[in-house]
């Protein structure tokens, strides 16, 4: 008898690493066969952020961002995804957050009638301009899932304020807990030679003000020789030009192709505290004891705001000049900050996700599912 065939579908640098401990809990079964659809959105930083878990992709769909509109990429991404769907003949699609391809996955699903799994499902701000566009992305996913893998209860919670069934949401704790997990189980701890934070900046609302961020963090480092700023640049050209031209020339902030995962975690735990707009090392930062100052107005993580563990700066060089120094110098601020584990989950979100996946599809009756939180 056919084992049901899974796609999980991958788009960006974040699906890939938050999709690859899924695929392992997937494979880890003998009733389901899952196979990776790379959808070529991120088309250099998926395959390399696979590798360290094992994975390659099954099929590349080569659909590169190029400096196409939204509504380009969307369509070249559906057209694709579509072409796959009716080869692939797929019993379940899965998809994880809030990018382009995986809105296409869901819709692209939707209209062939095959059952949509949302990874990291209930993530909201109430503002459809922050984060633009993946607030109205991750609504309307919702609305063409079958399954909604929902991180935290507060997740949860807001899908079912949406009028999602309840049988249709499972709590799963975050699959990058298990990323992270899966790396620093395989690491050593490594003692930095300076003291240092990690610095990320990645988002399209973040461009607009991103020659004030830079400035202000070139100015932390002028101030405070004696810290290292680690800063992986994005390769996007609106990150990448400003960062070395602003920041270029200072000798203590050191810039760097985007870190392979392993490399990013070891940043981060050798670090002091991060600064950062990204969704997954707010996530990440706290399971590792790190601070978190989020250069964002709003976040749909506020567990780790509401546990002080992470804290909302925005946007303002002077602020971000004068929250940084203040981590920097205060040694029991970060204390405070160090909540000791991440809310986001307990690293088993990868089975949770496979176990659900297989009663749904009839691989497994009966498989007792243990919720996260
Ligand atoms: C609105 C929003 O928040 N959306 C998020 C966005 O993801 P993001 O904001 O987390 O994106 P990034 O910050 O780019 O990626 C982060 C990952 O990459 C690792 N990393 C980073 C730099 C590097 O040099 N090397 C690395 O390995 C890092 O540790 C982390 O795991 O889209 C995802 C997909 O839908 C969503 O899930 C997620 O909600």
């Amino acid at each position: 008898m056919r084992k049901p065939v899974i796609l999980c579908v991958v788009g960006t640098r974040p699906e890939a690493i938050k999709m690859a401990p899924v695929v392992i809990g997937l494979r880890a079964r003998d009733d389901l066969s899952a196979l990776i659809v790379s959808t070529g959105q991120h088309r250099d930083l998926v395959a390399p952020q696979l590798a360290h878990f094992g994975l390659v992709p099954d099929i590349d769909l080569g659909i590169a961002a190029d400096g196409r509109t939204l509504a380009g990429q969307l369509g070249r991404l559906l057209e694709a995804l579509d072409t796959c769907l009716a080869t692939a003949l797929p019993d379940l699609v899965i998809g994880q957050g809030d990018t382009l391809s995986a809105f296409a996955a869901a819709l692209s699903a939707f209209y062939r009638q095959i059952p949509f799994a949302h990874v990291e499902a209930g993530l909201r701000t109430d503002r459809l301009d922050s984060p633009f566009p993946e607030e109205m992305h991750r609504r309307a996913i919702a609305l063409a899932t079958r399954l909604h893998f929902a991180p935290t209860r507060s997740a949860a919670n807001r899908l079912a304020t949406e009028g999602v069934p309840a049988d249709r949401i499972l709590i799963t704790g975050n699959s990058v807990i298990d990323a992270l997990f899966h790396v620093t189980a395989r690491q050593e701890p490594t003692r930095a030679a300076r003291a240092s934070f990690l610095f990320t900046l990645h988002r399209r609302e973040s461009v607009d003000m991103a020659d004030d961020i830079l400035a202000a963090v070139g100015r932390i480092a002028l101030e405070r020789p004696d810290i290292d700023v680690v800063y992986p640049v994005h390769p996007n050209p609106a990150f990448h030009d400003r960062a070395h031209s602003q920041l270029g020339r200072i000798a203590n902030v050191r810039l760097t192709q985007p870190l392979d995962y392993p490399d990013l975690v070891a940043a981060m735990a050798a670090s002091l505290f991060v600064v950062t707009d990204s969704g997954g090392l707010q996530e990440e930062a706290p399971a590792l004891g790190k601070p978190v100052l989020v250069l964002r107005e709003v976040s749909e993580r506020m567990e780790a705001v509401e546990s002080g563990a992470a804290l909302l700066i925005g946007t303002n060089g002077d602020r971000i000049v004068r929250e940084t120094l203040r981590l920097i110098d205060c040694a029991d601020s970060r204390a405070r900050m160090a909540i000791g584990g991440s809310p986001y989950g307990d690293g088993r979100a990868g089975t949770r996700i496979a176990s659900a996946c297989a009663r749904y599809l009839g691989a497994a009756r009966d498989i007792p599912i243990d919720a996260f939180g």
